[in-house]
């Protein structure tokens, strides 16, 4: 019997990504948005294309999918989660609570005696799963024997592109890690991914390598002016930041879990080399997307620098990156331009509390407040 997967999000990594990666994996793919014209897009072609850019590029075909939109047509896509075999998303971690209550109208309409739905969160976050999990549970816990839920880390630069209507262009890298443990003995085919013990080394190497250095970049590269990411890093200015962020990452990183010096500093320079490649039309505007998030508690400037802090460690440049963060000016940037406002109606202790979560008397909270009124005074 033919494989389903309906997949919340048909962006870049949902086509370009999870999307292909079940597909080769012999899924058939329902893609749920909440885009009408993307939607349409899809509905009206057969396949699509995945071009991959790099020295090991291949270009992949996809097919045999179909696209429901959940906003207006909310019916199918519970219907497609209740006869699915696994459901994913790449919706960005702030849209989990929306997905939620789909998910849970297609386990409640799930037969009995159905195999368990696979659930996995594909976003940039530390166990964006037991998120949209928890969000999915609420109210009806007893839903939970329904279904297996798995935390994965994703790794694969997609910008965005719309030009050729629903192709993608992808870099030719890609990582998929799944937790193991939620699976017992069975894990599902999925050539294209793999299967670990403990996620967290895995999930933490990748946001506080590729996502605190790309982000930097983004930063750095937007105050300099720099009109892509590849060119970013060409600005030796730009350059000095990422290296020293990352140097200071990698030390957390080291420290915490025991990782090879050499062998993280491979992942480093490989990271550095991606951001480079000159094939990717990537923006600082796409990689600094949504600031406020970024400088979230558990995210890649926050999370390393206030573990370095309280290990003691140097943690100067992920404060600068805050810094750099904080000036993001972006006018098209809803989250941006809610923080320039911020900024200038909130004290600093305020304006730290609000976008970090961190408190008086919490490490790195009196750090962060003095960036601020650094940034503040201009
Ligand atoms: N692009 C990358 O390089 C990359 C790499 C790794 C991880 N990620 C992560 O993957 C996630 C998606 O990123 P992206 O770049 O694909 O973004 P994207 O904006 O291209 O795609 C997100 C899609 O989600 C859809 N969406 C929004 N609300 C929805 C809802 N309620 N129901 C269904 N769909 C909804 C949007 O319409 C859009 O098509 C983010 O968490 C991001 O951090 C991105
Ligand atoms: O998707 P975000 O906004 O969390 O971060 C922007 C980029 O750093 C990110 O999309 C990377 O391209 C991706 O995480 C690479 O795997």
């Amino acid at each position: 019997m033919t494989k389903v997967a309906v997949h919340f999000g048909a962006g870049n990594i949902g086509r370009g990504f999870v999307g292909l990666v079940l597909n080769e994996a012999g899924y058939d793919l329902v893609f749920s948005d909440v885009n009408a014209e993307l939607v349409d897009a899809l509905n009206a072609v057969d396949t699509y294309e995945v071009r991959e850019v790099g020295a090991q590029a291949r270009t992949h075909t996809v097919r045999n999918f179909r696209a429901v939109n959940s906003a207006t047509n909310e019916a199918d896509a519970v219907a497609a989660v209740a006869g699915a075999d696994v459901v994913t998303c790449a919706v960005g971690a702030g849209v989990l609570k929306f997905i939620a209550p789909v998910i849970r109208k297609g386990l409640e309409a799930r037969a009995a005696d159905a195999p368990k739905l696979i659930v996995m969160a594909c976003e940039n976050a530390i166990n964006g799963t037991d998120t949209l999990r928890d969000f999915i549970l609420d109210g009806a816990p007893e839903l939970a024997e329904k279904a297996i839920f798995a935390n994965t880390a994703v790794d694969r630069i997609i910008p965005a592109v719309h030009a050729d209507g629903v192709d993608v262009v992808v870099e030719d890298f890609y990582e998929w890690t799944i937790e193991r443990g939620p699976f017992g003995d069975e894990v599902p085919d999925i050539p294209g991914a793999h299967f670990v013990d403990d996620l967290g080394p895995y999930i933490e190497r990748k946001l506080f390598t590729v996502n605190t250095g790309h982000a930097t970049a983004a930063y750095w590269g937007y105050a300099l002016g720099e009109p892509s990411i590849a060119a970013a890093l060409g600005n030796p200015k730009v350059r000095e930041e990422v290296t020293a962020a990352l140097g200071e990452t990698s030390e957390l990183l080291i420290a915490e879990y025991g990782f090879n010096r050499d062998e993280h500093q491979a992942y480093v320079n490989r990271a550095i080399e991606r951001f480079e490649n000159p094939e990717l039309p990537d923006t600082p505007e796409r990689i600094g997307r949504q600031p406020q998030r970024k400088l979230g508690r558990h995210e890649r400037f926050i999370q390393p620098a206030h573990d370095l802090a309280a290990r003691g460690l140097e943690h100067d440049a992920l404060l600068r990156a805050v810094g750099a963060a904080l000036r993001y000016d972006n006018v098209d940037d809803p989250q941006a331009v809610e923080l320039q406002e911020w900024l200038g109606e909130l004290s600093a202790a305020e304006l730290t509390t609000r976008v970090t979560g961190l408190v008086d008397g919490d490490t790195l909270h009196d750090e962060v407040v003095a960036v601020v009124e650094q940034v503040q005074q201009g």
